[in-house]
């Protein structure tokens, strides 16, 4: 059962995993995730994402310019997809995994409208961990026309033109203290990107082991 919102632009799917899987899923996850500290350049300013970032599956994925190689699918991922899969009924070749180490990271305002997903892409979004919030506004307005709490174990569809007449984001929210990991699953195909910006990201450790 799914709940469809904005002219069925996104549906949501809360508690598709239990909830004592989805938090032995967010231990496995922490656990076994090589983090990605996506470090990079802007104006001559070094800058660095406010989240880590792993790239997954079968194609390469870019964003704001920056390209990133994917590892190939773990079964957990594998299972995962399959999962996505069923939910969105369409195939996924590649799978971001972000993990928000507190409220203090976020995503600030995109669509996911780069080349590779194609015109009006399916995106399969599961949440662990901490609750946060995403918000859509429609392209151009300054106030979202929807907020969302996202809960360990909700799966969220985008789809339809959605990252044409909306974008979305996860604000920050200080006063959350615990971690969330977010999958998100996309069908990419065409050429391979290339990067417009440099990028020296370096694998890290999460939590930091006090080295
Ligand atoms: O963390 C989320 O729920 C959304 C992440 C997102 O928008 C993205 O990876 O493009
Ligand atoms: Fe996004």
């Amino acid at each position: 059962m799914f709940t469809s919102l904005l002219d069925d632009r996104i549906r949501v799917a809360r508690g598709s995993l239990a909830p004592a899987r989805a938090a032995e899923l967010m231990a496995a996850l922490l656990r076994d995730t090589p983090w990605l500290a996506v470090r990079y350049e802007n104006d001559g300013r070094p800058r660095e994402l406010p989240r880590l970032t792993v790239n997954y599956g079968e194609r390469s994925y870019d964003y704001s310019g920056l390209v990133f190689t994917p590892l190939p699918w773990t079964p957990l991922l594998a299972e995962l997809r399959a999962l996505a899969e069923a939910a969105a009924e369409t195939r996924f070749n590649a799978l971001i995994v972000q993990l928000y180490r507190d409220g203090e990271d976020g995503v600030n305002w995109h669509a996911d409208d780069s080349l590779g997903v194609g015109r009006d892409p399916i995106i399969a979004s599961l949440s662990f961990g901490a609750t946060r919030k995403f918000l859509v506004r429609p392209k151009g307005a300054a106030e979202p026309c929807l907020t969302l709490e996202l809960h360990a174990g909700d799966l969220l569809v985008m789809r339809g033109d959605l990252q044409h007449s909306h974008q979305h984001k996860v604000p920050r929210e200080p006063e959350v203290k615990a971690p969330r990991i977010n999958l998100t699953f996309r069908t990419l195909s065409g050429p391979a990107p290339q990067p417009a910006v440099a990028h020296a990201s370096r694998v890290v450790r999460w939590p930091e082991d006090g080295e």
